[in-house]
């Protein structure tokens, strides 16, 4: 299976919250947490494709984002690169616009989180406040 880039946003706020989001049903691994974001369209960068994903699912606009590290994972159904961002630089408050939950949270209490994803919140710890 050829590997899929996926870019994924890490929203931080002031007091070190960070944004994550539930798959909505149908999708798979629907209703499991993971920071929002999506597939890089053909001809875009990933910081392209963070903007986008971020205006089409939350109504939320990213100025800048540092990018952070790269997870590699093979699900059944997809080889992922996911591209990690980290922004504190964003506006407007998030929307549901494609159905799907979403919460701040200081020490992550959502379950269950994307696979791929859980290694990530330890590391998290160490930047989130700094
Ligand atoms: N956004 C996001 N995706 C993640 C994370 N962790 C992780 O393994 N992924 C995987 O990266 C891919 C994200 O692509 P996506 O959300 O655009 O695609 P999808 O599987 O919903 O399919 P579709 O958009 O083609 O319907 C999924 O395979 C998802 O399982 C994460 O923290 N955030």
């Amino acid at each position: 299976m050829k590997p899929v880039d996926v870019a994924v946003g890490i929203l931080v706020k002031p007091n070190g919250d960070v944004l994550l989001g539930q798959r909505p049903a149908g999708k798979p691994y629907d209703g499991y947490w993971e920071f929002p974001g999506g597939k890089v369209d053909p001809g875009e960068t990933i910081l392209e494709a963070l903007k986008r994903e971020f205006v089409e699912e939350l109504g939320l606009q990213i100025h800048s984002a540092e990018e952070w590290c790269g997870v590699e994972y093979v699900y059944p159904h997809a080889h992922v690169r996911l591209h990690f961002y980290i922004s504190r630089d964003w506006s407007g408050e998030p929307q549901s616009l494609e159905g799907q939950a979403f919460a701040w949270q200081g020490a992550v209490g959502v379950e269950p989180l994307l696979p791929a994803t859980i290694p990530l919140l330890e590391w998290l710890e160490q930047v989130r406040y700094s």
